[in-house]
């Protein structure tokens, strides 16, 4: 039902508002969600990044409390939500994020990001100690991103602030322990610090073991739309918001983003072109075996879980072009120059590796590509050959649901990737499916805000929030000679990482000896 007419029908209250908090790296943005799904105020507050070393990547975690508490404040007193009409708070954080803890829960270091590749020989070492079994428990093979490697290069690299550690959280988890004054870590973001046994939903004491973590180190754990406590008087005093307000577990950003997208069954999966680029799919059981080839972590549905494939430069890859070769123009006459250009950018194909690679290479050092450059290829070819080497990437993740015989019917396009309907187009084509947008895509954020407006009851469930909350907008048909040339293509396209990743790696050396 539209919103006027939920309105009229007197279905909805429209003065109760629940918040979803989305902690993202740049900035956290607080949108308050009526019960009509309705984004009735928005607010945000970027906080900066440091990387004090090549590849280190940290925040102060304070400065997510500071920027959430400015976010709120000005909800409360510019766009004049009452503290009492807030209902429930939730939230999506940005993954794997490490904040360590001393015994009276004061932050001991600078948390460790999940873009700081620090981590390579700690993760080398996780393998060498537990092999295949550690893959069969987290069902993930460890990467420099996630937790477990962060937290062994702190024991290692600076072990007195280790021995000091009471516990350890991850981003959006921190932020709610600041709200209401209790410590607990939630399942979908758990399952990104690779430490959990995922189909058995605990901490497990095997990794645990084999890496001397004292199990008193983890934090319980609880539900996404599990009440994780009110707002604490502390926090009540300091931001403005009702002691009466409930607050709900959350979830890790890709999990809150495909709820927020609608990907609750198996038909349909998620691409979402940020920064970086994520190919996502709703998994029914912990049956699915990938073994390591994709992530795959617990859904913020209990005993759901998704398969995700990263490539960590998608919009990253296009913005670094349009900034060092078209910074004078818009973004959308940028993007739409490139249809001046042909299917396969008149023969020049792009590889999205300038800050390395995670699914299907997971390769720090390999580096990105421009092929098949000719004299007579002008700026839109090389903008068209951007935009379609990302959407490739994003096959090379789809082929590996393929080979697993994963079927879906529909993919639905969030992010920078589904603002150009060129570049959607591109995407239906590439993938040879079809390709929807939503009405109201506002990401991550209203995923969270969705799981406390299940949370505070106004929904059974989070489909049943979905029906009312996410609306398709747009379709793409693929168009079957562009699918033709496609296919030909990618077949080149697939064999560029093996032919380059030498070369790479040579660059990536000489780049570190001349520092
Ligand atoms: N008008 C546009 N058309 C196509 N892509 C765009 C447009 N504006 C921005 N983008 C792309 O979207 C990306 C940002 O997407 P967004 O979902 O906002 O990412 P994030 O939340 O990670 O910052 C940019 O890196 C850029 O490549
Ligand atoms: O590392 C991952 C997922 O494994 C990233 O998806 C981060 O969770 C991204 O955070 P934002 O770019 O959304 O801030």
């Amino acid at each position: 039902m539209a919103w006027a007419a939920l309105l009229l029908s007197g279905e909805v209250d429209i003065m109760q508002v629940v918040l979803g908090v989305d902690l993202g790296t740049s900035a956290v943005k607080v949108s308050a969600v009526d019960q009509a799904g309705k984004i009735v105020a928005q607010q945000s507050k970027e906080y900066p990044l440091s990387q004090p070393e090549p590849g280190y990547s940290e925040q102060n975690p304070e400065d997510w409390v500071m920027g959430t508490t400015v976010a709120i404040k000005r909800l409360i007193e510019v766009d004049k939500i009452k503290p009492t009409d807030i209902k429930g708070i939730s939230y999506s954080g940005q993954m794997h994020g490490l904040v360590l803890l001393d015994d009276h829960h004061q932050v001991l270091r600078p948390a460790i990001l999940w873009n700081d590749t620090r981590t390579t020989q700690q993760c080398k070492e996780i393998l060498d100690v537990m092999g295949k079994d550690f893959i069969k428990i987290t069902r993930n093979v460890p990467l420099e991103g996630f937790t477990l490697p962060k937290l062994l290069w702190v024991k290692e690299h600076e072990p007195q602030i280790f021995e000091e550690a009471a516990t350890f959280l991850l981003p959006k988890d921190y932020v709610r322990y600041r709200m209401t004054g209790k410590i607990a870590m939630e399942y979908s973001d758990a399952a990104g610090t690779v430490m959990l046994d995922e189909e058995n939903r605990k901490w497990s004491s095997q990794i645990a073991e084999a890496f001397q973590l004292p199990m008193e180190i983890f934090p319980p754990l609880i539900e996404s739309i599990g009440f994780a406590g009110k707002i604490s008087e502390t926090y009540a005093s300091f931001s403005g918001l009702s002691t009466d307000t409930q607050v709900f577990g959350g979830a890790a950003d890709n999990a809150a983003g495909a709820i927020g997208a609608g990907i609750l069954n198996t038909s349909q999966v998620l691409s979402s072109i940020g920064t970086s680029g994520v190919v996502l799919k709703y998994e029914d059981n912990a049956k699915v075996d990938y073994q390591g080839a994709l992530h795959f972590f617990n859904h913020a549905i209990p005993n759901k879980y998704y398969t995700m494939g990263v490539t960590l430069a998608a919009g990253y890859s296009l913005s670094w072009f349009k900034k060092r070769f078209s910074n004078d123009n818009s973004f959308t006459d940028f993007v739409n120059a490139a249809k001046k250009s042909t299917v396969g950018a008149n023969g020049l194909l792009f590889t999205p590796y300038i800050v390395g690679e995670r699914t299907p290479y997971p390769d720090g050092d390999i580096r990105g590509s421009f092929i098949g450059i000719d004299g007579t290829h002008r700026k839109e070819d090389f903008t068209r050959a951007v935009l379609e080497g990302i959407v490739f990437s994003f096959r090379d993740i789809m082929r590996i649901f393929a080979e697993k015989g994963s079927n879906f019917d529909t993919v639905v396009s969030i992010g920078g990737g589904a603002k150009s309907a060129l570049w959607l187009q591109i995407q239906a084509d590439i993938f040879n499916k079809k390709v929807v947008t939503l009405k109201n895509e506002q990401g991550p954020g209203l995923g969270a805000a969705m799981i406390a407006a299940v949370g505070v009851g106004w929904f059974g469930s989070l489909n049943e929030c979905a029906e009312r909350f996410v609306a398709y907008d747009q379709t793409y048909i693929p168009n079957a000679q562009n699918v033709k040339k496609y296919d030909e293509l990618y077949n080149l396209y697939k064999k560029v990482y093996g032919q380059t990743a030498e070369i790479s790696h040579g660059l990536m050396n000489y780049r570190r000896e001349m520092l």
